[in-house]
């Protein structure tokens, strides 16, 4: 784990994968808009944790870097072009399913219109979220931004 990983272990089911299991690196965007707004994805039909909400991402490839990982994720995803990409921060989650590790990295500059080509949902928010339910690896998220913003309260609905 990183310097400023956090571990979130989430579910009771036996883990997939026995002790040694590998973390999964994942490449995260979140991106923001000039007035604050983050973009929100509800992760598409077939994939473990179906219709929650999360950032566009996925897992990095083998020989990839993070940023390579997360500009190829993007176009395929949500159909944008992103500039430069900030590393932001990490976090650990254990699933049943994967021991995700979470390369969450801040994008200020994108091109081209979002299209969602997975049949995702999308929303731009604000804190507190509206949409439900978020994806567990995300809440802390709303945390981070809830600090830096200075917000206090629940920062999604459903807590
Ligand atoms: N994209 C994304 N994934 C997240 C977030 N929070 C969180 O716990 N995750 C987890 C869910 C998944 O276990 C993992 C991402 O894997 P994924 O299945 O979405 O990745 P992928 O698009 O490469 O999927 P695949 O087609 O290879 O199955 O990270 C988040 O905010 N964004």
């Amino acid at each position: 784990m990183s310097a400023n990983g956090v571990l979130v272990a989430h579910g009771d089911r036996p883990r997939e994968g026995g002790p040694d299991r590998k973390q999964v690196e994942v490449a995260v965007g979140v991106l923001l808009r000039a007035d604050g707004a983050f973009l929100l994805t509800s992760r598409p039909r077939g994939k473990v944790y179906e219709g929650y909400w999360e950032f566009p991402g996925g897992k990095v490839e083998a020989g990839e870097t993070v940023e390579a990982a997360l500009r190829r994720e993007l176009i395929e995803e949500i159909g944008v072009t992103i500039g430069a990409v900030h590393p932001w921060r990490v976090e650990v989650v254990d699933y049943p399913h994967a021991l995700v590790r979470l390369n969450f990295c801040k994008v200020h500059e994108w091109s081209g219109e979002l299209h969602m080509h997975e049949g995702q949902a999308f929303s731009w928010e604000q804190l507190p979220v509206r949409v439900q339910p978020v994806l567990p690896g995300t809440v802390p998220v709303l945390a981070w931004f809830a600090q830096e913003r200075g917000f206090e309260g629940a920062t999604h609905a459903g807590e």
